[in-house]
């Protein structure tokens, strides 16, 4: 692979070819002299070092932007951190199906000018990226990981990499207070799924060419991790929600919809919402006292600090909930640009536990409308939000089945629906299940605890505004 000399051009708006950001602080722009990409010539500015320069479109015309020919400028403070070699695993069937031709045509360019090798898998199957990850991958050849896909497929990498991990120094995932291991090697996320919350919430902007940028520039986000246990026995990893009751429900609804796509969270979202379901339960969770701000501070996270210190006394709640949702991180995706919880931290070691109560149909309403507009949606008589490092929560219901036994034929057990009107109540509206990162989780009752900075990404978290 050769990289040429660098050599510097001036450039004109017409002969930039395309400008895109790179989180709300950084521009990518490249000029296509020629339609010929291998002509091509590209440029990462960090915004706060161009001035005002990149504040209007219209400003490039102006502009004598310092641009090196087929080679990507190897910024003093970026240079030591560029990735050489990656493992790439591409789901073929996420999102709308377009991982594949997404990398070959917008990502593998890049990563060729940026003389960046990649070994490539295209995955056959569910769970073929985890357990190459977790047995098989060399990963001593490789800086770092890339997932094309969406949150499901980065799971995926999530899983075999913690687990790799934790297996190759002896750490048991099954002990909850078990001191996890962080990961080295660095995760890039080409967003290619569905939702893509995590690439959203980490990066500012779904969008393929800014993502493999922040891997070529070698940028580091630590990120929290939070493990799942159900009885101490291990279940998952999750880095965005963990939702209980109306997300639970959306998810396992929208798995039987996969043919339609994204839109199947549209369809699953109303018939979630018209059900209108609430569960009973216990949720019991250690307040982080001690955290860096508060989940209404209306602070949003730029790249996240350690505390110094657990906070103290369990806090223990029982009550009818509509939903529990747990959000490591904002959890801001397209369809709400300011997330579940707009000031989560990604790396302080805590997590936003959003409580909705049983409430009117109409309030859900007025709670889920501003996830898209600007009001608070935490301010509601029936939503309480803590910044938690562990919770636990403990269905009403003795747990004494599966989540397969779920879909089977009812068994009667001797607690009693939760459903506002009784006689038209079916079995599946008794129990609700966690979506855990958009994956069911096969048991109601779970342990909690915040991973604090387990894994990195090659992302920046979102600069300030
Ligand atoms: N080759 C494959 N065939 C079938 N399923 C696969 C394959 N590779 C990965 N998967 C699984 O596909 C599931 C969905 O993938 P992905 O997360 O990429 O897209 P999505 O669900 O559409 O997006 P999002 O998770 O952002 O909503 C993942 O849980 C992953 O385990
Ligand atoms: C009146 C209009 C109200 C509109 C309300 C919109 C509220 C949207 C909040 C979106 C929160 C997304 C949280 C992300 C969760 C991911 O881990 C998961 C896996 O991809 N995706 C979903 O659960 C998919 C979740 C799909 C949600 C629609
Ligand atoms: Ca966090």
């Amino acid at each position: 692979m050769k990289c040429s000399m660098a050599v510097q051009t001036e450039v004109t708006l017409q002969n930039i070819g395309y400008v895109s950001d790179l989180g709300p602080h950084m521009k990518v722009a490249w000029a296509g002299f020629e339609k010929n990409w291998i002509c091509a010539v590209h440029t990462v500015i960090r915004k706060s070092d161009m001035g005002h320069i990149w504040a209007k479109r219209s400003d490039l015309s102006h502009f004598s932007l310092q641009l090196f020919n087929d080679y990507l400028i190897p910024l003093p403070h970026f240079a030591a951190n560029r990735p050489k070699s990656l493992l790439v695993y591409i789901n073929p069937y996420g999102g709308k199906q377009r991982g594949k031709r997404i990398y070959e045509q917008k990502v593998a360019p890049l990563f060729h000018r940026a003389c960046i090798s990649a070994d490539v898998i295209v995955t056959e199957h569910a769970n073929h990226a985890r357990d190459h990850l977790k047995t098989e991958a060399s990963l001593e050849k490789y800086d770092g990981v890339v997932c094309v896909g969406g949150d499901g497929m980065f799971s995926e990498i999530l899983h075999g990499l913690v687990t790799r991990v934790q297996t190759d120094h002896g750490v048991d995932q099954n002990q909850p207070d078990a001191e996890l291991v962080p990961c080295s090697l660095r995760i890039g996320i080409i967003p290619a799924g569905s939702t893509d919350c995590i690439c959203f919430a980490t990066v500012g902007v779904n969008d393929p060419v800014t993502s493999a940028l922040h891997i070529i520039i070698g940028d580091s986000q630590p990120v929290d991790v939070c493990s799942v246990h159900h009885k101490d026995i291990f279940l998952r990893y999750s880095v965005s929600l963990l939702g209980y009751g109306f997300y639970g429900d959306l998810l396992t609804d929208s798995e039987r919809k996969r043919w339609l796509g994204p839109a199947r969270y549209d369809l699953s979202g109303l018939k979630t919402f018209l059900s209108h379901n609430y569960y009973e339960g216990t949720i019991s969770f250690l307040p982080a006292e001690d955290a860096v701000g508060s989940p209404r501070d209306k602070l949003q996270c730029r790249s996240g600090e350690k505390p110094d210190k657990d906070g103290s006394g369990w806090n223990v709640m029982r009550g009818k909930f509509i939903a529990i949702n747990a959000a490591n991180m904002s959890c801001a995706c397209p369809r709400s640009p300011k997330g579940l919880s707009p000031s989560a931290h990604l790396a302080d070691g805590t997590l936003d536990l959003i409580l909705v109560r049983k409430c009117s149909r109409l309030d859900f309403f007025r709670h889920l409308l501003r996830h898209i507009n600007t009001d608070d949606q935490f301010d509601h008589s029936f939503v309480e939000v803590h910044r938690v490092r562990m919770f636990h929560f403990q269905p009403l219901y003795q747990e004494s089945i599966s989540l397969d036994d779920l879909n089977e034929t009812p068994k009667k057990t001797g607690c009693s629906p939760m459903c506002p009107a009784p006689t038209a109540c079916s079995y599946n509206t008794i129990y609700s299940s966690w979506t855990c990162d958009g994956e069911i989780l096969p048991h109601a009752a779970i342990q909690v605890s915040v991973q604090c900075q387990l894994i990195r990404l090659f992302a920046r978290g979102i600069e300030e505004q």
